[in-house]
């Protein structure tokens, strides 16, 4: 694998990237030590994305005691610093790679490490595609069971090429009840069908919010929208997570909501979703080795 990368710098940070995909054959490359890849994807954006990537990683690390990492593949808006309480710099190692930044057990790399805070990232496809090769292979991940990718909203060239080049084991697809959104679950799921993902599930966020005054939940947008979608779809449904101040203050403050309470139902419902994914995973990989080899 080191006989492809090139020297690359970014953000100030010298290292390694791999060469662009032309004349590589995408399928033969993949992150040393990284059992299995997913990604956390939605084709609408602001549905709760990031927000479930960040609390499925944190659930999967401490629930699952799985040894997880979470690349935040959303170039051009990357919240997993803020929602992960973490900053700086990351390290070079020996091997010139950069070492990702660790917080409640989950190893983290972000574009938010390697640019200025408030600097807008103004690149066209091919850069974005060159820092993601930074990010993902130029990264010493260590030994991993899983990790999970904060993919960018919507299904363009990027998802497409992120889907391909890092050879994920499944993607998960998170959405609101509302019909706009749910228009874009199938466009998502045709997207990763397109390029030989399974999809691990479909994840239903800001399903309902609970009056704090006399427990009434309302649907504000809409009921049992996603579950139905994956139905029709004969996809698995992973769960619906509420809409609740606390999952957006936890955040906001950078301490993920299964962290900082969980005892919550919300917690439990993100613990199940985590559980749900490793049985999947598991599913996958015997379906994989019962596959008969095509020898030609
Ligand atoms: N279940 C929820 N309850 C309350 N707030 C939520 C919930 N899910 C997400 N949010 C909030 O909604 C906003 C958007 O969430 P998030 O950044 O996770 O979405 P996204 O789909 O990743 O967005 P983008 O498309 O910009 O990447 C954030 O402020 C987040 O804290």
């Amino acid at each position: 694998m080191k006989g492809l990368l090139r020297s690359f710098t970014l953000g100030g940070v010298r290292g390694f990237a791999a060469p662009s995909a032309k004349g590589v054959n995408a399928e033969t490359l993949k992150i040393n030590a990284v059992k299995d890849i997913i990604a956390v994807a939605s084709g609408k954006g602001g549905v709760g994305k990031s927000t479930t990537a960040v609390n499925l990683a944190v659930a999967l690390a401490s629930n699952c005691q799985l040894k997880v990492g979470l690349l935040d593949a959303d170039v051009y808006g990357p919240s997993i610093p803020t929602m992960m309480k973490l900053q700086g710099k990351p390290e070079v190692s020996e091997g010139k790679k950069m070492v990702p930044i660790e917080n409640y057990g989950v190893k983290c790399m972000s574009m938010g490490f390697l640019v200025e805070k408030d600097a807008p990232i103004v690149w066209r496809g091919p850069m974005v595609m060159k820092a993601l090769e930074q990010m993902s292979r130029g990264v010493d991940w260590g030994e991993l069971d899983i990790l999970v990718v904060d993919m960018p909203p919507g299904t363009g060239d990027a998802q497409i090429s992120i889907s391909q080049r890092l050879q994920l084991s499944g993607a998960l697809i998170v959405s609101t009840p509302q019909d706009v959104a749910l228009v874009d679950v199938r466009r998502g799921v045709k997207m990763f069908s397109k390029v030989d993902v399974p999809i691990l599930g479909v994840i239903e966020n800001m399903s309902f919010f609970k009056c704090p005054h006399c427990g009434e939940p309302s649907h504000i947008f809409g009921k049992g929208g996603a579950r139905k979608t994956a139905d029709d779809m004969g996809l698995g449904f992973l769960g619906e997570i509420p809409l609740e101040v606390e999952i957006r203050s936890c955040s906001d403050e950078g301490v993920p909501v299964v962290m900082s309470r969980p005892d919550s139902a919300v917690a439990k419902a993100y613990e199940d979703m985590a559980q749900k994914v490793v049985s999947r995973l598991e599913e996958l990989s015997k379906e994989q080795q019962l596959r008969p080899e095509i020898i030609l």
